[in-house]
This record gives C-alpha cells, structure tokens and sequence, in this order.
C-alpha cells in the first residue's frame, strides 16, 4: 500500500504499455504470482524481458539482453552461489543443458518454486529433469504459465495424473486479452 517501489513502477508500466499500446507475452497482472507461498530459492524457465525473475535460465540472446538493461544485472558467464537474500542470476544457455549444473554451479540443494513460463515443449522434459537432478524437494512448487494458451497439455495430463504432484488449477486469461488460460500449481509431494 503506499508509494509503489521502483520495480512496482516499471512492472506497472509494462503493463499499462502492454494493454494500450504492443501486446507483450509476460504472465501480466492479471496471472500473476501471488497464489504462491513466498519462496526463498526460485529458477524461473524463460526469463523473457525479465517481468518475474529470480535464477531464471533464457537463452534466446535479445531477451537475456532486455533482463540485463532492465535490472542492470551483469551478466552471469560463470554463476556463482548468491548470498544476497535477492539477486538476479541470468544464465543465457538452455534450460536442458543448464538444469543439471544447478547444484554444481549454484549450490542449489533444492528449488521451492520453478516458474515455468519457457517453450511449450519444454515444461515436461524439464520437469522431468529438475526430478532426476534432485532438485525438487517435498513441498516445491511448480508453477506452470500458458497451461491453456498457447497449451501445454503433455505437462497438464503428467502432473495431473502423476501420484508425485497435487495440482490445482487457477484459471484466468491470456496476459491483456479476454482469452482464458491459467496457471497450473503443482506441490511435488516426493
Ligand atoms: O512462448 C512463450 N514464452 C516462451 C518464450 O521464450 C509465450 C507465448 C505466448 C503467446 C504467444 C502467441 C500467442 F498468440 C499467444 C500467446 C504467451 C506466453 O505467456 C508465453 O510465455
Ligand atoms: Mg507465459
């Protein structure tokens, strides 16, 4: 409540620009994060211009660039385990190559939330990995954007029938349209 924080402007901003003028694909202020428990290590899968970001992995070039300009991050050719509470750790590589060297070259033992807002294609094979790396412990969340638009219906039907995950879904709209999608909230229970 009160004076909004200069992220809240700039996110504010996006918004207001993405409505009246050039959509945008960012999950929006309608989507949003705030169904989620407030995590402490998160890895976010598509960074895009950097919208909703924590250790989020991006490798399409022009968006890694517009996450360094909008959060003078520098950027990250050699991660290193952040101590600070809050920092932005970009990796411009792909998410299956980068997965695996989460714990070497972070020190993650294990995410309480992924983001997952990445090529379509890539929300199951990339689940199935952070499984296979450990990285998931009992209570993480994953947090699935496009479930409906564009679609992710492999991932949707893997966590909705796996006994590994409850999942909930809360619907809503494409960013800045009337077209319904949602977000996907699965607890992995181990
Ligand atoms: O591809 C997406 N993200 C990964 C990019 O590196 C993405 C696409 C769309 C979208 C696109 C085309 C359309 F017609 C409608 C929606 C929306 C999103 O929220 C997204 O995250
Ligand atoms: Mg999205």
């Amino acid at each position: 409540v009160g004076e909004r924080r200069p992220s809240q402007r700039v996110i504010q901003a996006i918004d207001q620009f993405c409505r009246q003028k050039e959509w945008a694909m960012n999950v929006g202020d309608e989507k949003g994060m705030h169904h989620v428990v407030n995590p402490a290590t998160v890895l976010e899968l598509g960074t895009y211009c950097g919208y909703s970001t924590l250790i989020t992995l991006e490798f399409n070039p022009h968006y890694a660039q517009l996450l360094y300009e909008s959060t003078e991050s520098e950027r990250v050719h050699k991660p290193k385990r952040c101590d600070v509470f809050f920092q932005v750790q970009l990796v411009e590589e792909a998410s299956g190559d980068w997965i695996p060297k989460m714990r070497t070259e972070f020190g993650v033992e294990t995410f309480d939330l992924v983001f997952l807002d990445h090529w379509k294609d890539r929300y199951l094979p990339d689940t199935k990995l952070l499984e296979d790396c450990g990285l998931l412990r009992k209570g993480s969340v994953l947090l699935a954007d496009n479930v409906i638009f564009p679609g992710t219906p492999e991932y949707l039907e893997y966590v909705r029938s796996s006994p590994q995950y409850e999942s909930q879904y809360f619907q809503s709209h494409l960013e800045y349209t009337k077209v319904e999608d949602g977000l996907e909230k699965s607890v992995y229970l181990d």
